[in-house]
């Protein structure tokens, strides 16, 4: 496995915002995060690329066991960007006042490369993420949100990484974006990057998940193949999703079915 999440518990003070969750993505695999909000799914990321801290569990990269880590490690670990993050909100992690290409190759430029050959890879990740070349040399505010979206992308590429985790890459935009850059995570996956793609929204995720983890209350509480779970969802909060998403099966669940599943989620109770 590329990457191996056992036995995870994160809590802030009193919350429990992940319990015992484990999750694994192997090499070229595309594994879908989906829960509602507030489930964990931002502390799962976090916590995979050393933003928080574990209270108990593993995570294992490429064989080398992170949670054993030192700080200065982590910060190894994030510049060498093995395992790359993209936020939610693309605006909030690009810098304001800086051309996107600059925040794009930023990592090569640390890293001793000439500005020349930085520039040349910036417009060849600006094609891949199918970025209009010229729209390199804007600041990120004058940038569309699918724009801006795909910079943080172009971003996450430019160091090579064995893992990429998309956080809700596909809610903030509208619906053109949103199938365009659906297709765009389809290519990337087939040209064998591996990812993990978070949403709350089960519909974005079965296009393009090979598998996929739900989680719910801090807990993962199914896993298995994409169609799988979409086709036959065993726990009720799955079935509950899954019927609350017509355009995912011929017959989505009557509202009557869909009230019965909340009901039963209230007497099996959450897991905090
Ligand atoms: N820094 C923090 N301090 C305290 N509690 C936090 C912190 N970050 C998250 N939480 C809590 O942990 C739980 C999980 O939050 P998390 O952001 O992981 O959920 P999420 O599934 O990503 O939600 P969303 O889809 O709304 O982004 C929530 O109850 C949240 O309020």
């Amino acid at each position: 496995m590329l990457l191996e999440v056992s036995g995870l518990d994160v809590r802030y003070g009193r919350t429990q915002a992940l319990r015992q969750a484990s999750l694994s993505v192997a090499p070229g695999e595309t594994v879908g995060v989906i829960g509602e909000t507030g489930s964990g799914k931002s502390t799962l990321a976090r916590a995979i690329v050393g933003l928080v801290r574990p209270h108990r569990g593993r995570i294992v990269v490429a064989g080398e066991d992170l949670t054993r880590y030192r700080p200065g490690q982590w910060r190894s670990l994030r510049r060498r960007g093995v395992v790359q993050y993209v936020f939610q909100d693309p605006l909030r992690s690009l810098d304001p006042d800086l051309p996107v290409e600059q925040s794009i190759v930023e990592p090569l430029l640390i890293r001793g490369r000439s500005p020349r050959e930085a520039a040349a890879r910036a417009r060849e990740l600006a094609a891949r993420v199918h970025l209009d070349e010229e729209l390199l040399s804007r600041l990120p505010g004058e940038l569309s949100g699918g724009q801006r979206q795909r910079v943080t992308v172009a971003r996450a590429l430019v160091t090579d990484p064995r893992v990429i985790i998309l956080d809700e890459p596909v809610s903030a935009l509208d619906a053109a974006n949103r199938v365009r850059a659906l297709e765009f995570f389809n290519e990337l996956r087939d040209a064998g990057t591996s990812l993990v793609f978070i949403s709350h929204d089960l519909g974005s995720v079965a296009g393009v998940a090979d598998r996929i983890a739900v989680l719910y209350q801090g807990e993962i509480v199914e896993t298995g193949q994409a169609r799988a779970v979409v086709n036959a969802p065993r726990h009720p909060y799955t079935r509950l999703l899954v019927g609350s998403a017509p355009t995912l099966r011929s017959a989505a669940a009557s509202r009557a079915q869909r009230e019965e599943l909340r009901e039963l989620l209230k007497t099996i109770g959450g897991p905090a």
